[in-house]
């Protein structure tokens, strides 16, 4: 479904991503893995075509993505919840939703399938969002991004300083995102998290992605996270 190959993307005259390649596949969860400055949010960045490639190429079913504008990447169906949220805090939690909307003019059916997996949000649609709380928000991200009906779905440590009631419906949603036949690329730092949702995992390493193994390997062999994650 998304195809990434001999990706190479610069900040100024450093490398972040070295022939950087994966392949994401509809009705999973492939995680990115990696220390800190590895290059993780670097290659989501890179899809969302919020950091140009110096060379390589992001298909999305056979489409190149690395000549289109940023704005044009979320429009070809791909949804980007970025680390940190980024959501419009002075806007209100529907307003908000209506730009995820707009982005494709996809339909009320769209936003109410959100809205299902996140009835609280439902409940808060007049509130403004920099008062919603950290789960909260997360919530709205998630549900923004969904809101453009994406086929793949980009998440940037969506648990990040969330309580575990929090993370759960995180994970629940994730999970019933993939049933429903989405792509996931998820980057997070939390093994137990990366234990009970990825299909898959894919370690980064200064810029390097190693070929993605099936997530059962981490529990088989737990020297891979001590040597890639620098935890064990
Ligand atoms: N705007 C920028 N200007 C210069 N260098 C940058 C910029 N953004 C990121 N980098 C560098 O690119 C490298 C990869 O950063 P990136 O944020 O992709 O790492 P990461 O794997 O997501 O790390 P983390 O787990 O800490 O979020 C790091 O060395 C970082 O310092």
């Amino acid at each position: 479904m998304l195809e990434i190959t001999d990706l190479n993307v610069y900040h100024g005259s450093s490398r972040t991503l070295k022939d950087f390649s994966l392949a994401l596949n509809a009705g999973e969860v492939l995680c990115l893995l990696g220390r800190n400055g590895a290059g993780k949010t670097t290659a989501l960045k890179s899809i969302m075509g919020l950091l140009p490639a110096q060379s390589g190429s992001i298909r999305l079913e056979g489409r190149e993505l690395t000549s289109l504008r940023p704005y044009e990447v979320p429009k070809q169906g791909i949804g980007y919840v970025p680390q940190g949220r980024r959501l419009f805090s002075e806007l209100t939690v529907q307003e908000n939703l209506d730009i995820g909307l707009m982005t494709r003019k996809t339909g009320r059916d769209v936003l109410e399938n959100a809205l299902k997996l996140f009835p609280r949000l439902r409940e808060r649609l007049g509130q403004v969002s920099g008062t919603l709380s950290g789960g909260e928000q997360q919530m709205l991200a998630t549900a923004r991004a969904l809101c453009i009906d994406p086929s793949v779905i980009l998440l940037d440590e969506p648990t990040e300083g969330l309580m575990p009631s929090m993370i759960a419906t995180i994970r629940d949603v994730v999970l019933q995102l993939r049933d429903q036949g989405k792509a996931i690329l998820l980057v997070e730092q939390r093994v137990d998290a990366v234990l009970s949702v990825a299909d898959r995992v894919c370690f980064v390493e200064n810029g390097k992605a190693h070929p993605a193994l099936p997530v059962a390997a981490l529990r088989d062999d737990p020297s891979l996270l001590e040597r890639y994650v620098g935890v064990s």
